[in-house]
């Protein structure tokens, strides 16, 4: 198959964790004779030093002419420390979710049983953990008003939602909840905000759509605890745009890192893939991120685009490493692999330069113990 990628670097560790997954990709390509051609493109503050602008026309047009987006991050120190700057990288990601009509942020929790003992859960209760957040990804507070005001000591940021941007995410959550484990959370406020209470009514009449799916309600201050203490009894987390990220955060906790966490955000048109991770300013430019939620995301991609055979090589591949402990820093501060070594690893794994027993004659390891 041939297909048509955009891909957007960002900024801080996005260019490093982006080139790994291009690299998987262009195995996958190998592999399978497909032919995947790239047209790189600019947004975050890379494209506001380059061109003034936090997402370029270019980059829009290259998004809706292409047949995925593949994205790292955005975001810069320089902003993140200046709330007055008016024009900022974030404003790019957000028109682009909205230009693209991206309403579903898809973020699957998985834990690996080689990094049991990273996570906060005792191992007895680490067992079966596996569902799936849908966050709401074009509304509410993201995009409502804002005003500060003129004497700056007043502003505002305001959560609309209508009930036709809750029925379309919905409906994809229980369709996904009908191929799992039939049940769906849906993750709110109704206590407390009347947008959380249409979410309630709304879903509850898409429920009766779904009969072989069955619906619970949690209040977002319980379920950001319940996701610690009983993660096994979700399946699919429905939720508004701010709940899903702060809780997909915190989620991705139980798999043992953030950069482990992938997610597809899909909608009107060109699906996006992109790990759920930020810049990560901190370790840019220093070959030490984990690039595995961006290659899981590729993973989503190539399942968006019906190759499945190619998504499960992505993923055993991935196993492979972990299971090997050729893992980066956030996983083992001492024993660990760089960025780009994990990227070759798990191509050459694709592409079977390594087959069965551990066989790493054509690799150059680098393993570091100081940075
Ligand atoms: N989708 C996006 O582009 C996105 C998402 C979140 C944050 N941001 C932006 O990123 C910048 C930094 O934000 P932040 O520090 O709050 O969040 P962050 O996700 O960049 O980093 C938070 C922490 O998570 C860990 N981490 C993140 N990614 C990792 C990886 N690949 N490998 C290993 N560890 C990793 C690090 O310990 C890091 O300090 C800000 O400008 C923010 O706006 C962008
Ligand atoms: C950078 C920021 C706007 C973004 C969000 O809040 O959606 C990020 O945190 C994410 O999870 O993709
Ligand atoms: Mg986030």
């Amino acid at each position: 198959m041939k297909k048509n990628i955009t891909v957007i670097n960002g900024d801080g560790i996005g260019p490093e964790v982006t080139a790994q997954s291009v690299k998987v990709l262009n195995a996958i390509a190998d592999r399978y004779d497909h032919e995947f051609n790239y047209h790189y493109c600019l947004m975050g503050a890379d494209a506001i030093d380059k061109t003034g602008e936090p997402l370029p026309d270019a980059t829009i047009a290259a998004c809706l002419n292409s047949d995925a987006v593949l994205f790292g991050a955005i975001g810069h120190p320089k902003y993140d420390n200046d709330p007055s700057a008016r024009v900022r990288p974030e404003q790019g990601l957000l028109k682009l979710r909205k230009v693209l009509q991206l309403y579903a942020n898809i973020r699957p929790i998985t834990t690996y049983s080689s990094l049991q003992h990273l996570s906060p859960l005792k191992p007895k209760h680490l067992e079966n953990i596996d569902f799936i957040i849908f966050r709401e990804l074009t509304g509410g507070i993201y995009f409502g008003k804002k005003e500060l005001s003129a004497d700056e000591n007043i502003a505002l940021d305001e959560c609309i939602y209508s009930t036709d941007e809750i029925v379309r995410i919905a409906k994809l959550a229980f369709e996904f909840a009908g191929n799992r484990k039939h049940k769906v959370t849906l993750v709110d406020k109704a206590n407390v905000l009347e947008t959380s209470r249409l979410w309630r009514k709304v879903v509850k009449q898409v429920a009766l759509q779904y009969p072989n799916v069955s619906v619970d309600y949690m209040f977002v201050d319980n379920a950001a605890m319940q996701i610690i203490l009983n993660p096994q009894q979700f399946d699919v987390i429905l939720t508004e745009n701010m709940f899903g990220d702060i809780l997909s955060d915190e989620a991705s906790v139980l798999t043992g890192s953030l950069g482990l966490s992938p997610s597809a955000s899909v909608g009107a048109g060109t699906a996006m893939f992109e790990p759920i991770h930020g810049s990560y300013p901190q370790a840019a430019g220093k070959d030490i991120a984990n690039p595995l939620g961006s290659i899981l995301s590729t993973a989503m991609m190539l399942e968006y685009m019906q190759m499945h055979e190619e998504a499960a090589v992505v993923r055993q591949a991935v196993q492979w490493t972990l299971q090997n402990r050729f893992v980066t820093k956030d996983i083992d501060p001492i024993n660990f692999y760089f960025t780009s070594t994990i990227g070759d690893l798990v191509a050459d794994f694709i592409t079977n330069k390594i087959t069965g027993e551990v066989n790493l004659n054509n690799i150059e390891l680098r393993k570091s113990t100081i940075i």
